[in-house]
């Protein structure tokens, strides 16, 4: 059987008392694209972050890549993360970020290039980070993520609020990423987004519910509109 690339068993994290993942069980299997939904505050970034192997937890196991995320790094190299926080080098212009950065996790100048193309980043190469539209950052930003080539790619909303151009050519570029074998998770809060994946997770009250993503959409819309029965501004 197939062997998941990331697994989480009764994964739990308490922040400030609060419990934000109360027992998350999920696998992810390659060449997946998973979806992580919820409403604002649900715990999405919580469980991304975890999942990426950069924060701690309460309790609970996670693989990935076969590595115990407590035990060992020898995954890093093969993951990488976009944040919904901006975390590439403000002050450093775009190119210079991927010079850096290709540098610091290996990425060859051929690769800067065919990223620089397909992301359309090449008018805004001589421009600092901190100035970049929503878009051109979400673009420059997954150039950035795919320089060392990984295997797992997790993305915390990644086309949220930005402008139709950037999100087709990122949209394209996981695509692309996911025909060469890459496994995707993305947090989103967005049903629209939900035809993108192949798995959902709907997070909720610590928990995650499955769902394909047409039912995902359905039972979305089937709380939306219980909601505005409930709050009168149904008119039937
Ligand atoms: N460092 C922290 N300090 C205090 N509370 C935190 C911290 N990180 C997360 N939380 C709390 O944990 C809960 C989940 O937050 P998280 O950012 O993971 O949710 P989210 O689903 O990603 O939200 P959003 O859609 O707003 O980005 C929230 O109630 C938040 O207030």
């Amino acid at each position: 059987m197939m062997q998941p690339v990331i697994k989480a068993v009764d994964l739990v994290q308490v922040i400030n008392k609060k419990t934000v993942l109360d027992g998350v069980n999920l696998e992810v299997f390659p060449g997946e694209a998973l979806g992580i939904f919820g409403t604002r505050g649900t715990g999405k970034t919580t469980l991304l972050h975890i999942l990426a192997g950069i924060d701690r937890f309460t309790s609970g196991t996670v693989e990935i890549l076969g590595c115990d995320s407590r035990k060992s790094n020898k995954f890093k190299p093969h993951l990488s993360l976009v944040t919904q926080e901006r975390s590439l080098f403000q002050e450093l212009k775009v190119a210079e970020n991927l010079d850096f950065l290709a540098t610091l996790r290996g990425g060859s100048r051929a690769t800067i290039t065919q990223l620089v193309e397909r992301l359309e980043l090449t008018d805004i190469l001589s421009q600092p980070v901190r100035i970049l539209e929503a878009g051109e950052y979400q673009r420059a930003a997954l150039a950035c993520a795919l320089l060392n080539n990984p295997r797992i790619l997790i993305a915390d909303e990644l086309i949220k609020d930005i402008d139709l151009p950037s999100r087709r050519l990122i949209i394209k570029e996981v695509q692309r990423f996911m025909a060469d074998g890459g496994t995707f998770i993305c947090g989103f809060s967005n049903m629209d987004y939900a035809c993108q994946m192949s798995r959902v997770a709907w997070l909720a009250k610590g928990r995650i519910t499955w769902y394909d993503p047409a039912e995902a959409r359905s039972e979305w819309q089937r709380q939306v509109q219980e909601f505005a029965v409930k709050s009168g501004e149904a008119n039937d």
